[in-house]
């Protein structure tokens, strides 16, 4: 799927936290195949760092193995991983004491090319690192700061983290990461709305009856007990991903693609939001839990049963949003994300308003809205529902047909992942796929008032059975509207 590589200048990308689970799985794959794809320029350099003791050569082996066991085997070409692995070292350092601080400014010694410091660290870090990095000297007018995930678990620890980022890196410096921009179908988003003529005058309340935006996982804990258990799926995804998704379905036109013309636009709808207070959060949201069930073909257990002790947190998460503004006025945005549920499946649905008026009997079925539904994964693509005759001589019988536009069809290749996507954009200096500070905190004052709804009603978890849609709740969410979820296949 990848188009013309356009080779970005030479980098310093150093990864606090690089013998993590991140950097394992994501960041030195990407990276790599960055380099499989001959996207880099000379000098390029990758520096790992974390408190443990290690040589550039322990590293490597780390490397080695993160790229054999997260590249499929027909990506792995002996000669480029030697190549990718030439360009990599390795510092112990300590975020918090800033012992080998200096050792880190040793490694990069006076370069003066792009300087990326990627933070795959627990946000408690960040200050620390941010204050250590300028303190020893080592942030230049060339350098860039990225941030992972969580940012914050609410808007004064958003805007706290933010302060702290904020003394040491201007913020056209910070990449604050949420990797489904990076998403191929999610920048698609863009080009559907803003590279047709077709749907743009559609794309109101005039038309669009409903929005519909699931991200569903089969997957439950894994191995991020403590984080999650603290977080749960409202913070965990509606906070970024989902509200990123909305406000890329719900946005105005941006002027252009430039990050803040780009951001100015999502920053709006967030602010648009309609608020859901205690009053309204019961009828409005759905919390969930899995309980034990079936999952990915196997027994599974209860999320409570994972984690060991009992506990209220909440695995799934559906929500009717409305957006106050002229465009989506009485426009329901129903949001749904849960673990262990039925499919793995992320999608976003328009559903158009049905016709006015059928000159067709009752012998010719029923007539369904269109729908468009944009599928993120897995199998990504476009589909548009549409109603046609039935083929053949059986009279006018109407049915219902999707005008399918498969990617992996349509565009053969291998499908980036999204961190490859945004680490170039970093080192590029792009910022449209990156959250801006205000955005985030934006996001956390929709989702505060919800969560406090939650915690002062004590509006309990609901459980739902693995394997399952989440709790039936959920589906009287949509349906007291008379509507449906979107069957996903
Ligand atoms: N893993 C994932 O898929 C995702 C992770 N994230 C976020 O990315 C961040 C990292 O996650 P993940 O990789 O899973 O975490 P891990 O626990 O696997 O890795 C943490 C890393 O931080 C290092 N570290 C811990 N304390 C210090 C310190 N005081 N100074 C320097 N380095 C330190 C650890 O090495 P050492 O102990 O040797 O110092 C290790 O390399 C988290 O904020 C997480 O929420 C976001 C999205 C997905
Ligand atoms: O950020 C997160 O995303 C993943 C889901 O990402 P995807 O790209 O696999 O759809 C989710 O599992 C995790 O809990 C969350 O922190």
């Amino acid at each position: 799927m990848t188009s013309q590589i356009i080779p970005v200048d030479p980098f310093d990308f150093i990864i606090f936290g690089g013998t993590g689970d991140l950097s394992e799985r994501k960041l030195l794959p990407s990276l790599y195949h960055r380099q499989r794809d001959h996207q880099f320029s000379e000098p390029t350099r990758i520096i790992g760092t974390s408190r443990s003791k290690m040589s550039d050569d322990e590293f490597r082996a780390f490397a080695r193995k993160a790229i054999e066991d997260h590249v499929a085997a027909e990506y792995i070409d002996p000669a480029e991983v030697d190549e990718f692995l030439g360009r990599i070292s390795y510092v112990a350092a300590d975020a918090v004491s800033g012992d080998g601080f200096e050792d880190l400014k040793a490694a990069i010694g006076d370069s003066t090319c792009i300087r990326a410091f990627y933070l795959a660290v627990a946000p408690a870090l960040f200050g620390d690192i941010s204050r250590n990095l300028e303190a020893h000297g080592l942030i230049t007018p060339a350098s860039r700061i990225v941030l992972e995930k969580p940012l914050g678990r609410d808007l004064a620890s958003a805007r706290e983290l933010n302060d702290l980022i904020g003394r040491n890196f201007r913020e056209s410096q910070i990449f604050r990461i949420d990797h489904y921009l990076g998403k191929e179908t999610v920048q698609n988003l863009m080009a559907l709305r803003f590279a047709n003529a077709l749907y743009e005058p559609l794309w109101n309340s005039a038309h669009v009856d409903h929005v519909q935006i699931t991200v569903a996982e089969t997957v439950g804990l894994e191995d991020r007990v403590t984080y999650y258990d603290k977080a749960g799926a409202l913070r965990d995804m509606v906070q970024n991903h989902l509200l990123q998704l909305l406000c890329l379905v719900a946005m105005e036109a941006p002027s252009s693609m430039d990050a803040d013309a780009v951001r100015d636009e999502k920053l709006k709808v967030l602010r648009a939001l309609k608020r859901i207070n205690g009053n309204e959060a019961p009828k409005h949201t759905v919390r969930g839990q899995y309980r034990a069930g079936a999952s990915a073909g196997g027994p599974v257990k209860g999320y409570v049963e994972e984690l060991g002790k009992d506990s209220g947190t909440e695995t799934f998460v559906a929500i009717r949003a409305e957006i106050e503004n002229w465009r989506w006025a009485n426009v329901p945005f129903y949001l749904r994300t849960g673990k262990r549920l039925a499919t793995r499946v992320s999608e976003i649905v328009i559903e158009f308003k049905p016709i006015p008026h059928s000159i067709f009997g009752d012998g010719a079925g029923p007539i369904f809205a269109n729908q468009l539904v944009i599928r993120l994964q897995p199998d990504e693509g476009v589909k548009q529902f549409i109603m046609i005759k039935d083929p053949g001589p059986g009279g006018m019988r109407l049915r219902q047909i999707p005008l399918d536009m498969s990617f992996a069809q349509s565009f053969k290749g291998r499908a980036p992942d999204a961190y490859e996507r945004l680490i170039m954009d970093v080192v590029r200096g792009n910022q449209t796929l990156f959250m801006r500070r205000d955005e985030v905190e934006a996001a956390w004052s929709w989702i505060d008032p919800i969560q406090q709804a939650w915690e002062n009603a004590r509006q309990e978890v609901q459980g739902y059975t693995a394997g399952t849609w989440g709790p039936s709740a959920s589906i009287a969410l949509i349906e007291r509207d008379g509507r449906t979820w979107h069957e996903s296949t």
